[in-house]
This record gives C-alpha cells, structure tokens and sequence, in this order.
C-alpha cells in the first residue's frame, strides 16, 4: 500500500514522476510483419473516466475506491496533484486505489508546482478544479505540454472570476493560478468541441454560487456530467440544436464520495482492434471496453469500411456501456468520414489512418482541426508518418485523405513528436507492412498504455 502523501511515495513505482521523457534518450522500436493476433485481453482503465475518478474522489467527502484505474504516467500526475492539494491518495493494490477526500471548498495551496507531465486532459481539469478554490497553484508539463494552447481554459476561468498570476507567451504553462471563493457561475457556449473546455468550465462550477451552464454545438464525450450525477450533484443535461448538449450544474453542492469502477478503454482497444484487422489470420477478443456513444465513432467508422467486429456481451457496468469486441482480419473498403463524427473518435484518427491504408479505396476523414492542437500535430505527424511508409495521401485544409490498397511497404523512422498515440498507431502499420515500421521513440506510449508492449507481443506481434 503507497499514499501518495507519505514522505516514502516518491520511491514507489505508482508514485514514480514523469517528467524527465524527452529528455533523455528515445528508446526507438521496429515493428515487423506478424502472423494472424489471437487472445482474449482487457486493455488498461479508460484514462479520460480515471483523471475524474481521482479529481471527483479529491473534492468529495468520505473515501472513494476506485478499481481498474489507468496506471499510466498522465493519470499518475493527476494522482500526485490531487494529494498536493489536500486528498489523501492511497494505491491499494495494481489498479485498486482510494481518495479520501476534502470536500468541494476544501482545496489547499500545494508546496511545489504541479507537474501534470504530457496531459492536457490532467491539466486543463486541474485549473477549472482550482479556479473556484482559496488555492493558488502553479501548473507545468512536459515540452509538448508547453507547447499546447491553454487560452481555452483560460478565458472562461477568468470570465468566472479565477486570476492568472503568471504564464507563458501566448497563455501557455508553466502559469500560476488564483482562485476565487467569489467565483461568478456563467453560461459558456464552448468555441470548440472539448470535452477538456467543458470539464474546466463545470469542475470550476463546484466552487460558484448559483448555476453554472456549459452549451457545446457538438456534444463531447461526457464522464464530467456522469461523474458528478454519481458523486451526488444537482446537473441537468438537455439537448441543444441538432447535435449539441445544455449542461446546467447547480454550484456549492456537497460531493459524497462514491465508488468507480473503471472500464477499458475505447482510445487504448483501437489499436489491437485496428491491428487485428490488418493483420491477415487474426481472431481477437478485447473484454469490457467501454461503448459510451460519445467515444464509439472509430467502431461506427470501422463497421462502415466492412470491418468483422462482433459486440459479443454488451451489459451495464458502473453506469457505463461495456462490450467484449471479437475482431477478425476483414478487408475494408475507403469511407466519408463525416465532420460531426470527430469529437467521438478524436484520439482515434491517427490509427484510422492507418486502417485506411489498408482499405480499398480513399478515406476521407474531414474536419480535423483539433488534431493540431494535442501532443503533436497529429495532422502533419500522420501524414509525415504514411509518406515515411509510402502510403498515398493527402491533406487539403483540416481534411486527411488516405488511398489504401491490400499491401503497404513500410518503413520509418517515424518520427513521434512526444506522442503516444502517433507512436502506437505506427507500431501497429508494422505488423502488416511488407518490410515493418520503425518508430523513433515508444517511451510515450507509457502516458496512456503502459502494457502496450506486452499485451501486443501476447496477442502475438513482432515488435523489438
Ligand atoms: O476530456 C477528456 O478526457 C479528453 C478530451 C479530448 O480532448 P479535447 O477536450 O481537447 O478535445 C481528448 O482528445 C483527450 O484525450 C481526453
Ligand atoms: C489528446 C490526448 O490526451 P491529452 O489531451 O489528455 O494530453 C490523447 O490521449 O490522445
């Protein structure tokens, strides 16, 4: 048992800090062309449901046991800064941990910067939760974090009454943050699909009187809204204009600590699922992943490109859609990818592309503009990637157009830019190219999937 409070966390393996990636060394990796994948296996927590089981269990009051927590580093940092502001976090066993928290104004001011690494999601929370605080608190990350636009938050959190002490040009970390116990709550259309935006807007929300209402024109995934409904506030979510959602949050509500059990995640699953596809002879299984329709877009697209996906035992668990997903080897055909249909499938482009080229045909994958503005430029990094494999491609404005065929050469380094997904999606192309992939760095893909490389190796991929 390791509370992250404790003078002896930081020599614990769950309390080990992130930062330094980047830094050091890259450890690159090669991928090679793999016989038909076959196990049944359950990818690691759902990160965006593990950040705010952390952050929920941080402002409620009582203990919170969360099971099946993603162990990765992004989530590790929003463990660590939740115990520097107050909660007590404790790691019972591998996944198993629990929050005791401080209740929703109880926040303290932490002794040191908090370091959330190379999570936008753990940062971006971390302010809105801060903003309506007594607490102020210095936010930092790694040199991709740096790099990311933080104004997004920002505006709205300041709209409410919180104070930039200090930033970066542009509004970008490392910055300093003062709450407000006066926080004004405010109705905030989101200028952009982000269930990142939304989430800041809302957790600052707790600390302000009266109802705070978040309107979004694209609804985006919502483990915000679940998520306080379960810890006990008072939150109203209507539909708004053809896609769009009205949230409307009731402030100051008294948050009781509630269990959460964390199902698989979606973004994680895409790539044995995507692999499986690809690979000739291949019969996989990935269990309890998580089917909120608001994270389902890869699955809807894949289906339309003729993909054999077979939801085999869909059940309710913890308040969420899981399904065991059986995925065989298919071959697929170029599809529209629709606009509307990014906020559900948002990290999931970059490994798409890659099932794109190996389906007959262009897939169009439109309105990508948000993939510039994560850990890399996912748009350039993709495109970078395929011509780096000589894959047909081209991108015209914020669309991607990917022209596949049965077989694909290979090749590299590619280069991954600090980004895990670019990392993994690659890997994956190597098991079915001619001559492998290789990729530059695989040390980011622990942020998200830490068993990447183990579990791929077990279903039977040739990846050294
Ligand atoms: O809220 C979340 O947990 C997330 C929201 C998305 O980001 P944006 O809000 O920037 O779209 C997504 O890309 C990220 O991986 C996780
Ligand atoms: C965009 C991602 O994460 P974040 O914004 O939390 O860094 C991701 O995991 O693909």
């Amino acid at each position: 048992m390791t509370a992250l409070n404790s003078p002896s966390a930081g020599a614990s393996a769950a309390a080990s800090p992130a930062a330094g990636h980047g830094e050091g060394p890259a450890t690159p990796a090669t991928a090679r062309r793999s016989g038909g994948l076959e196990g049944r296996v359950r990818v690691p927590g759902d990160k965006s449901v593990s950040h705010r089981a952390l952050i929920f269990g941080m402002f409620a009051e009582g203990v919170t046991r969360i099971t099946g927590l993603l162990e990765g580093e992004d989530v590790l940092n929003t463990a660590k800064s939740c115990a520097a502001l107050g909660a007590k976090v404790t790691r019972l066993s591998e996944g198993t941990w629990e929050v005791e928290g401080v209740g929703a104004r109880g926040l303290s001011t932490p002794a040191a910067p908090l370091d959330f690494g190379n999570s936008g999601t753990g940062v971006r929370l971390m302010m809105g939760a801060v903003a309506g605080q007594n607490v102020t608190a210095t936010f930092d990350g790694d040199a991709s974090l740096r790099r990311r636009p933080m104004k997004r938050v920002l505006d709205p959190l300041t709209a409410m009454g919180a104070q930039v002490a200090s930033a970066a040009e542009g509004g970008r970390l490392p910055l300093s943050l003062k709450g407000s116990t006066a926080l004004k709550a405010t109705t905030y259309e989101t200028p952009m699909p982000s269930a990142q935006v939304k989430s800041a807007v809302l957790l600052a929300g707790i600390g302000a009187a009266g109802e705070t209402v978040v309107i979004e024109r694209e609804a985006t995934r919502d483990h915000t809204e679940r998520m306080l409904e379960h810890f006990g506030a008072d939150i109203r979510v209507e539909p708004h204009g053809a896609h769009g959602r009205r949230i409307t949050l009731k402030g100051r509500p008294a948050l009781k600590a509630a269990p959460v059990d964390v199902p698989a995640d979606p973004s994680s699953a895409a790539f044995p699922l995507v692999a499986a596809l690809i690979v000739p002879g291949s019969d996989i299984v990935l269990t309890d992943v998580m089917m909120n329709p608001l994270r389902t877009g890869l699955i809807t697209t894949l289906l339309e490109m003729g993909a054999s996906i077979e939801v085999v035992a869909e059940r309710t668990e913890g308040g969420e859609r899981v399904a065991d997903l059986r995925v065989r080897h298919s071959r697929l055909k170029g599809v529209e990818v629709p606009p509307e249909r990014a906020p559900a499938m948002i990290d999931e482009y970059p490994v798409l592309a890659v099932a794109a080229a190996f389906a007959d045909g262009v897939t169009a994958m439109r309105g990508l503009s948000e993939l510039r503005v994560k850990e890399s430029d996912r748009l350039a990094a993709v495109a970078d990637g395929l011509a780096a494999c000589g894959i047909a491609h081209e991108v015209k404005g914020d669309d991607l157009l990917v022209t596949g065929g049965a077989t694909v050469g290979g090749g590299g380094p590619v280069a991954t830019h600090m980004d895990h997904r670019i990392a993994m999606s690659f890997l994956v192309l190597g098991l079915a190219s001619e001559n492998g992939v290789s990729v530059d760095d695989v040390a980011f893909i622990a942020t998200s999937f830490p068993t990447f490389m183990p579990m791929m190796r077990a279903l039977g991929a040739v990846i050294d």
